[in-house]
C-alpha cells in the first residue's frame, strides 16, 4: 500500500484564499497520495499573535489587487467563488468565529459529515453571499447536509470541547509559524515539516510529494 502524506489544512470561512485552497487540494485526494485534516482557525486570533494585519488594512492597494486576484484564481480552478464588495465591512463588523467553531462541532460529533459542512458554509459565504453568523444560518446548513440533531450542534459551539478544539488549532498554527490563511502543514517521510502559507503554493506542495501538479482543476461543485 502507499504510503499516505499527512496534510494539515488551517482556514478560516472567513477566507478566500482559504476556500480556494480547500477546494483544490481536496480535489487532488484521488491522484496525490495523501490524508487530508481539516483544521478551521481563528484568523483574527492568528493576525495578533503573529503581529500580522489584514492585507487591506496594512496597504491600502492590496484591497481592490485581492478583489480581482481571488476572481482570477476562482476562475483558473473552476470555482464559482464571487468576491464580496462588502468583504471590508464583513471583516470590521463580523466573526467567522461561529462558524468556523460549527465544522469543530460537527468533526466532534458527526466527523463524516464535517467536509461537506465545511464545504456547504463556503459556498453559503463566498458563491450565495448569504450570511454565515447566526444560529439560523448554522441551522440550515446543518439540515441541508444531513447532520442528524443539528439543534444540539449549534447549542455545542459554546461548550468548552469545542471552544477548546478551534483554540488548538489556532495555537497550533501559531506555534507551527502561521501568520496568515490558509496554511498547510506537510509532514514528509522523514518527520519534517513543510510549512505553506497561501493557495498558491500547491504546485509545491504535490512537487514535496513526488507528484506532478496537473493544472486547473475541474471542480465537481
Ligand atoms: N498569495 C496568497 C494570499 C493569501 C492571503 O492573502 N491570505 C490572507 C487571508 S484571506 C492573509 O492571511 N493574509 C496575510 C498576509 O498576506 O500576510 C494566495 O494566493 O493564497
Amino acid at each position: 500500500m502507499v504510503k499516505k502524506f499527512a496534510v494539515d489544512l488551517y482556514f478560516d470561512l472567513i477566507s478566500p484564499y482559504s476556500f480556494i485552497l480547500f477546494e483544490s487540494l481536496l480535489a487532488r485526494r484521488s491522484t496525490w497520495p495523501m490524508e487530508v485534516t481539516l483544521k478551521p482557525v481563528a484568523l483574527g486570533h492568528i493576525m495578533k499573535a503573529s503581529g500580522n494585519k489584514p492585507p487591506a488594512f496594512a496597504v491600502p492597494a492590496k484591497g481592490p489587487y485581492m478583489g480581482r486576484d481571488v476572481t482570477r484564481l476562482a476562475r483558473y480552478y473552476n470555482i464559482p467563488l464571487k468576491f464580496r464588495e462588502d468583504f471590508l465591512t464583513i471583516i470590521q463588523t463580523k466573526s467567522s468565529i461561529n462558524a468556523d467553531r460549527l465544522i469543530c462541532a460537527v468533526q466532534l460529533a458527526q466527523p463524516e459529515k464535517a467536509e461537506a459542512v465545511a464545504r456547504a458554509l463556503f459556498r453559503r459565504f463566498w458563491v450565495d453571499r448569504a450570511d454565515i453568523f447566526e444560529e439560523k444560518d448554522f441551522l440550515e446548513v446543518l439540515s441541508a447536509c444531513g447532520v442528524s440533531d443539528p439543534s444540539a450542534i449549534v447549542s455545542s459551539i459554546s461548550s468548552e470541547a469545542v471552544k477548546g478544539k478551534m483554540r488548538e488549532n489556532t495555537d497550533e498554527a501559531v506555534e507551527s509559524g502561521c501568520f496568515g490563511a490558509p496554511w498547510t502543514v506537510l509532514t514528509l517521510e522523514n518527520g519534517r515539516k513543510e510549512k505553506f502559507f497561501g493557495s498558491d503554493r500547491l504546485h509545491i506542495i504535490g512537487h514535496m510529494m513526488g507528484q506532478k501538479f496537473d493544472g486547473p482543476l475541474v471542480a465537481s461543485l
